[in-house]
């Protein structure tokens, strides 16, 4: 916490995926320890990519974190706990705007709070609620990858479906890594839009229905 006012801040680390951004979470939480300072580390449990209580890297770095119910008011748990100096959370793109509030609410009681988590979406649109922490945030970091195709700086998140770009209908969340997603430049970037044949369609799509009704 800042010596005067007692007040902590809002620390973001964004941008595409495979950018480092849990490199880099891991190692501000490296440095923390080292100073002696409490760390509290939150993963939500829509992401089991790396084992339930863990925050894992593309490289296989991992840390013990708490798993918390990314729906609704589910990170306002993180509230109830007893707040350490340094409070980090991963994958914030997977958590309702709730997370806003708790973030804010941890920095104002003198917490350090680090967030990690994609920016956009596979169809490049903002990924709530990344836009609502940027703009709080005191420290913003926005990382990019190297894009798999022409090998560029990659902003941009590439979904593919069965190797095939993916469809603007598709649903936004598709928890994965290598096997479905890849870093791409803004150049580089497919998404399919249009109709497509009901037997076509590689999975069913929650959003793309409702917005049929
Ligand atoms: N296209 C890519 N561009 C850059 N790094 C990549 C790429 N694909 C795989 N990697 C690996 O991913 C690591 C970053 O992993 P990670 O920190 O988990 O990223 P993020 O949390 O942003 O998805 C890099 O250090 C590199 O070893
Ligand atoms: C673009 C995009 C991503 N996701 C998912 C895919 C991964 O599980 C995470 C991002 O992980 P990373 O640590 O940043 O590599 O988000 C999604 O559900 N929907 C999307 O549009
Ligand atoms: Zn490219």
């Amino acid at each position: 916490m800042h010596a005067i006012t007692r007040s902590g801040w809002i620390e973001v680390i964004s941008g595409s995926m495979f950018s480092g951004k849990t490199e880099e979470l891991l190692r501000r939480l490296r440095r923390s320890e080292i100073a002696g300072q409490s760390v509290a580390v939150y993963t939500p449990a829509v992401d089991d990519r790396y084992g339930e209580a863990t925050i894992g890297s593309h490289t296989g770095r991992q840390w013990e974190a708490t798993v918390v119910d990314n729906e609704g008011d589910g990170p306002l748990d993180i509230l109830d706990d007893d707040p350490a100096e340094v409070v980090a959370i991963d994958e914030a793109n997977f958590f309702s705007d709730a997370l806003v509030e708790v973030c804010n609410a941890l920095a104002d009681r003198g917490s350090r709070v680090i967030v990690s988590g994609t920016d956009q979406t596979f169809r490049g649109e903002p990924f709530d609620p990344l836009p609502q922490l940027m703009a709080t945030a005191e420290y913003v970091d926005k990382l990019q990858a190297i894009c798999s195709v022409c090998g560029e700086p990659a902003s941009r998140n590439q979904r593919l479906i069965e190797g095939e770009p993916a469809h603007v209908d598709d649903p936004t969340i598709l928890v994965g890594a290598e096997e479905s997603y890849e870093a791409r430049c803004r150049d580089c970037h497919v998404l399919l839009t249009g109709d497509r044949p009901e037997e076509e369609r590689p999975f069913e799509s929650a959003e793309a229905d409702s917005a049929n009704d």
